[in-house]
């Protein structure tokens, strides 16, 4: 589908040209007319867009009456997300259900709203009758993100309600898609892998009893096993890629087309196609293939300036995608450091010691500590640039030898709890649709008649 004829060629060629030059707006004027995007100006203070009782996002403080960087900070609806972890981690309980109840309904569940709250979960993991053979196996691709986009767009055929924007009815799809988007995103993956690499297909259904980290896993691997470790440090991914405020990328999708009074399975579509961009969710594959493409070009690994001049590549565009960046470094918002980075880095060593990964593992830490540097030589930097979320994500999914495919899937099953959260909030608070300005910088043309073009 992608071949094209020559003519096509030549008009693609020359037209694209004229796009870009036709599109092309001086980069002064950005500055001069105040354009804020997002956060990135130079203050750092950017537009404020909403406000949310979601999440909350630190990393400054005011020491003094000046905004000091600090190291980041994360709360889930007030709890700190260090507290989060640890609260279900001691118990011995898997937390993506008890974390889900909390950014939904504001509030830790109880013993009781937590049982309750895992069966309605179990009773939603169902798709339609023959969904499975006749929406997520056809057309498989590579792209498990698009196939999940696919598949989301068609559920909606089978709602009676699907438009229908009242609170219940918009909680009940928001509980549907969690429960089913690790099915739709597993089978996608199985299909993919068996009618394009030709590898044996495998349907396994949901355990009504497992925990959603442990269905994702035994959903994947064609015997169903898995040991706790894998599952509790998947448990915590998911835990940590849940929920990041309003304002990032995906999230803001959703604010935006929600306010347009649109549809649960339109909004969600698009927060997908967002958090897929290398910029955003898919920077966990960029990661790894990143590092792939490390080892192939430098000789010794463990030398810390061979290391260092690849990254220097990198940044010059000369080496990977050559697009500039180091993926898994930086972030909008942190600047010191990213707590889930950190959260991470504790049960990935753990991982990496029981898969016999150290020496990848230390490969991580040492650009970790390189890559801020090489940044702040070669860049112009507002604020620190540290590791996110992202850097460690990938290679804890291939230590659990999950395929790169479903890298930036599985951050969708776990920030969609985030989106339906904002989804809610947003419809319960502004009945307004967001519209910021775009100020035009074109001047009035006179208009040309045909034959004087
Ligand atoms: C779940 C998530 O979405 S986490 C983010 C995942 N994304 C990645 O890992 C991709 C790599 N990182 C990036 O592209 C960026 O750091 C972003 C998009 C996350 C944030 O971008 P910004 O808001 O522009 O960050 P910041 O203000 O700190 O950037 C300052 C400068 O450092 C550069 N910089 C920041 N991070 C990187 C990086 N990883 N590699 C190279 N340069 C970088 C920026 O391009 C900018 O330079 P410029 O003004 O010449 O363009
Ligand atoms: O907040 C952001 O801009 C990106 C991010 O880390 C996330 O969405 O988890």
């Amino acid at each position: 589908m992608s071949e094209t004829t020559t003519q096509m060629q030549d008009f693609l060629t020359r037209q694209a040209k004229v796009c870009h030059d036709n599109c092309e707006i001086e980069k002064d004027l950005y500055k001069e007319l105040g354009v804020k995007r997002g956060l990135r100006d130079v203050d750092g203070v950017g537009v404020l867009a909403g406000l949310t009782n979601i999440s909350c996002i630190q990393s400054s403080e005011m020491i003094n009456g000046e905004k000091v960087p600090c190291e980041g900070k994360l709360f889930y609806r007030g709890y700190n997300i260090y507290e989060l972890v640890d609260g279900f981690m001691k118990r011995g309980e898997f937390g993506f259900e008890e974390i889900t109840y909390l950014l939904l309904f504001g509030k830790l569940p109880d013993e009781k709203q937590l049982k309750e709250f895992r069966e309605i979960l179990a009773q939603s993991m169902t798709l339609p009758k023959n969904f499975t053979r006749d929406v997520i196996l056809k057309a498989p691709s590579k792209d498990i993100m698009n196939t999940l986009t696919k598949s989301i767009l068609t559920l909606a055929s089978y709602d009676d309600k699907a438009s229908d924007i009242s609170m219940e009815n918009v909680l009940r799809q928001c509980l549907m898609l969690i429960s089913v988007l690790p099915m739709m995103a597993v089978y996608g993956y199985h299909g993919y892998n068996h009618y394009v690499n030709d590898d044996s297909l495998y349907i396994h259904r949901p355990d009504p009893n497992c925990s959603m980290a442990e269905n994702i896993l035994r959903m994947l691997r064609p015997d169903k096993s898995y040991t706790e470790l894998e599952a509790r440090v998947l448990d915590i991914a998911l835990v940590l890629h849940m929920e990041h405020g309003g304002g990032n990328n995906s999230t803001f999708t959703t604010h935006v087309v929600t306010s347009s009074g649109s549809d649960t399975y339109s909004v969600i579509a698009a927060a997908l196609s967002s958090l897929k961009g290398p910029k955003h969710g898919g920077a966990n594959i960029k990661v790894v293939e990143m590092m792939q493409d490390l080892r192939k070009n430098v000789d010794d690994i463990s030398d810390e300036s061979q290391v260092e001049e690849y990254l220097r590549k990198l940044l010059h565009k000369e080496a990977f995608d050559q697009k500039g960046l180091i993926y898994g470094m930086g972030h909008a918002v942190y600047s010191i450091s990213d707590p889930r980075a950190q959260i991470f880095k504790a049960f990935v060593k753990k991982l990496a010691l029981a898969k016999e990964r150290e020496k990848d593992f230390e490969l991580y830490s040492m650009i970790e500590t390189l890559a801020p540097k090489v940044i702040a030589d070669e860049r112009k930097i507002y604020k620190g640039v540290s590791a996110n979320v992202d850097f460690y994500s990938g290679f804890v999914y291939s230590m659990l030898d999950i395929p790169l495919e479903l890298f930036t899937p599985i951050f969708a099953m776990a920030r969609i709890v985030g989106w339906s959260a904002h989804r809610l909030e947003e419809l319960t608070n502004v009945d307004k649709i967001i519209r910021p300005a775009y100020q035009s910088v074109q001047d009035e043309k006179e208009y040309i008649e045909m034959e004087d073009r």
